[in-house]
């Protein structure tokens, strides 16, 4: 049996911002495949770990390795591999000017040279893959803030990148509305054959759709396991994180305690 390289491996990573250590002795496998969420309190250095992913964060120490190969420097190789990482940012980036169809065409348009009718047939693809096929001339005002998060994915789907991040997916988003983006995130990383990292502070409707859980805070990973695991946690830390508690081991503004250490 030959055991396949995991889609991400965080080894030893240590991940400073402003001259000071964020993050540190972070250790993570993704395999293919799977959904692994990544929680924890606002300030906890989320945002800072998918910089690394996507290569606009250079480690202070330690490797980020993404479809078996170390996250490159040089400019030229960072965009080819971020070809290969569909990212849905926080708050949708939809050009308010440009149709559904539009928006979703985009990548297609910078990055290939597809013929124009080829590229109408793809965004339509998508845009079915996410259930709005029939917004396609809609433009993102006459969509639901739901409608217009799902048409920000179809446009991150659009180039087929086999790794997608997605970064707090589910803020300004209502229950139902949250619980159809979270069951889209699964049956696409399913039927696509995506692995997929989920960052955010949605504990409760993320662990459903998730294969593995971590929580970063105090500038470490302080739980890794299953979304069952977690529940049954009774570490304090994870437990006021969970319960969302001001007070406890996890500190009020969330920063890591300690400063920068000597690489
Ligand atoms: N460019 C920067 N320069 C200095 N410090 C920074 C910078 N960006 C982030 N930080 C600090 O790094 C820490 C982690 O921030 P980060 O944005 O990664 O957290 P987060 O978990 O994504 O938070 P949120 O859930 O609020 O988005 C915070 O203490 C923040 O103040």
């Amino acid at each position: 049996m030959t055991t396949e390289p995991p889609i991400v491996r965080l080894t030893d990573l240590r991940l400073d911002r402003g001259g000071r250590s964020v993050l540190r002795g972070i250790n993570l496998s993704v395999p293919r495949g799977s959904i692994v969420a990544v929680l924890g309190p606002s300030g906890s250095g989320k945002s800072t770990l998918l910089s690394a992913l996507t290569g606009e964060l250079a480690p202070a120490a330690g490797t980020v390795e993404v479809f078996g190969q170390k996250v490159p420097q040089d400019q030229r190789e960072l965009l080819e591999l971020r070809k290969g990482i569909g990212v849905l940012l926080q708050g949708n980036g939809l050009l308010t000017d440009l149709t559904a169809a539009e928006n979703v065409a985009l990548p297609l348009r910078a990055h290939t040279r597809l013929p124009k009718a080829l590229i109408q047939r793809l965004v339509l693809m998508k845009l079915h893959a996410v259930g709005l096929h029939a917004a396609a001339d809609a433009f993102p005002r006459e969509l639901s803030g739901g409608m217009a998060r799902r048409v920000a994915l179809a446009r991150a789907l659009a180039l087929d990148p086999p790794l997608m991040i997605y970064d707090e997916p589910l803020t300004g988003l209502d229950p139902i509305a949250s619980g159809v983006v979270m069951s889209l995130v699964r049956r696409l990383n399913d039927t696509l054959g995506l692995t997929s990292i989920v960052v955010t502070h949605h504990v409760h409707e993320t662990l459903p759709v998730a294969d593995h859980a971590i929580v970063i805070a105090n500038g470490g990973i302080v739980f890794s396991g299953t979304p069952g695991e977690l529940e049954r946690s009774q570490d304090p830390l994870v437990r006021q994180f969970l319960l969302g508690e001001p007070d406890g081991p996890i500190g009020f503004d969330a920063a890591p305690r300690t400063t920068t250490e000597a690489a």
